[in-house]
């Protein structure tokens, strides 16, 4: 690496695309400012990932042992979601080759800070020893992160009432939230489980950081930025959407060259067709029996999709392809979702909600109908409904926040998406929104200046340090 170079930023993303995909974004933002360099940190298997997103800029790459028993290095390919806490827990065995690099390998120009992801906790440790101020990253909104907080501190998982009750959040009277928002896991007190024992070094070793890295612009939830920034430790710094600044959508010069998705979305957009697409992440859990509703829903709703399916086990009803030829078209590879969501012809996103999915959708200005799994996923689609009001929820059998979904529930919501009167509130809403998202990013915009203040800070902390290479630096036990 160059002597040109002033600041030098590492970045470690946890092994999921959900995690790992906004940070390669973030690393491109980070490379927009000519003085920065930028080094990321990966595992053997998902370097070819880490190597083609960031293929063209001047980050390097490192690349640690990752040991497991089964040779997955990433969560979208664990067989069940059950293992996700001894797989995230098995990070930690990268610490000793983590901390060599730091102190062997990447050592020209000192670095400024990191960014890690809020999961590999035992960063913090290395950190504190090279005197390297941490950011932690939690690939969440500020929303969800005050949700949680609120719900531990307010009792809400202790009390008596049944799982699906709203109750009133004493600190934002406006939110009602019912103990199914949240994972049974998140929910678990017994000190002696993964999920708590995980949870606990996750929240801790955050709390001791330098700050947090927010994918979110303060425009969007600025109650809750504030609310963060005034009440607790660390503050956190909004400085997204990550995936804007860089992002202009795959151009095919080359004819033939496009992927066949976007010929049919072309087509559809031809012939002045709106589409819905309808996607749920990397790691979305679906059964067979709910699969199948999926199938029947979009069959009955007539309106035209583009539907990715993620696992090849998951099959569709027998002719489903033939009977919906016209005007359904399934995917089962990996696609730019971006791209898809950008797409003009592409008018409602039926969505799992992860972070991600709901901001992309966000910058595109798509509405969302929101059909929460997993994680955090509830209290995103909360803010998608109830809060930021871009969208509505699926309708559930039962009415619960977990309810299975009947295929007449999804023809419903996916109509009332593309042609009712909450879809077309939903789309000019999230069309506000996607400028004001755009504006975030821009010189004098929110996120930007957040990001120019995060670097000014840092500056001014090196230079209250002595100064000194991290090579002549003494590993030592000194918080930041
Ligand atoms: O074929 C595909 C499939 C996915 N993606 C991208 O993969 C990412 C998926 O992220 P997200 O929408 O957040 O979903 P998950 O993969 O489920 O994300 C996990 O991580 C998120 C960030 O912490 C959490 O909000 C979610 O709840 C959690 O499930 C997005 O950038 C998508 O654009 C593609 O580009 N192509």
């Amino acid at each position: 690496m160059g002597d040109s170079y002033e600041q030098h930023v590492v970045l470690f993303p946890f092994m999921s695309k959900g995690h790992t995909i906004p940070l390669l974004h973030f690393a491109r933002l980070l490379l927009l400012r000519h003085n920065t360099a930028v080094t990321v940190f990966t595992t053997p298997a998902n370097h070819p990932f880490v190597a083609e997103s960031l293929h063209g800029t001047t980050a390097s790459i490192v690349v640690l042992p990752f040991p497991t028993v089964d040779g997955i290095e990433s969560t979208d390919q664990l067989p069940s979601m059950s293992l996700f806490y001894k797989f995230a827990t098995a990070t930690a065995t990268m610490q000793p080759h983590f901390e060599h690099a730091l102190e062997n390998e990447i050592t020209i120009p000192r670095i400024s800070f990191m960014v890690t992801d809020s999961f590999l906790w035992w960063t913090l440790q290395s950190a504190t020893k090279f005197n390297v101020p941490r950011f932690a990253y939690y690939g969440m909104n500020c929303y969800s992160v005050c949700l949680c907080r609120e719900a531990v501190f307010s009792g809400i998982f202790g009390g008596a009432q049944p799982d699906d009750e709203l109750v009133t959040l004493t600190r934002f009277p406006w939110i009602k939230l019912c103990k199914n928002d949240f994972e049974a896991a998140f929910r678990n007190s017994d000190p002696k489980s993964d999920a708590y024992e995980f949870n606990t070094k996750v929240i801790s070793a955050v709390g001791c950081s330098y700050g947090m890295l927010v994918n979110s612009f303060y425009e969007l939830e600025s109650v809750f930025v504030d609310h963060i920034n005034e009440e607790s430790c660390p503050k956190s710094w909004c400085v997204g959407p990550f995936c804007l600044p860089q992002h202009t959508p795959n151009v095919h010069l080359i004819p033939g060259e496009k992927p066949r998705w976007i010929e049919w979305l072309d087509e559809k957009l031809e012939e002045k067709e709106s589409v819905v697409y309808v996607a749920f992440g990397s790691q979305a859990e679906i059964s067979d029996e709910q699969f199948y509703e999926i199938a029947k829903g979009l069959e009955e709703s007539m309106v035209n999709f583009l539907w990715v399916i993620r696992k090849a086990e998951w099959t569709l009803p027998d002719g489903f392809e033939e009977r919906v030829e016209k005007r359904g078209i399934v995917v089962r590879e990996w696609v730019d979702q971006r791209e898809i969501l950008m797409h003009e012809s592409v008018e409602g996103f039926l969505s799992h909600c992860g972070w991600n999915s709901v901001l992309e959708s966000i910058c595109a200005g798509v509405p969302i109908l929101a059909w929460p799994m997993m994680a955090e996923q509830h209290l995103n689609a909360r803010m998608v409904d109830e809060e930021i009001k871009i969208g509505l929820r699926v309708e559930t059998s039962d009415g619960s926040v977990r309810g299975f979904v009947k295929c007449e529930g999804l023809r419903k919501s996916v109509k009332e998406l593309m042609e009712g009167e909450k879809g077309r509130e939903g789309r000019k809403k999230v069309m506000k929104l996607a400028d004001i998202a755009k504006n975030a990013v821009q010189e004098g915009g929110s996120s930007c200046s957040t990001l120019n203040l995060l670097f000014q800070e840092i500056c001014t902390h090196h230079n209250e340090l002595a100064p000194m290479s991290n090579s002549e630096t003494t590993p030592s036990n000194n918080n930041i």
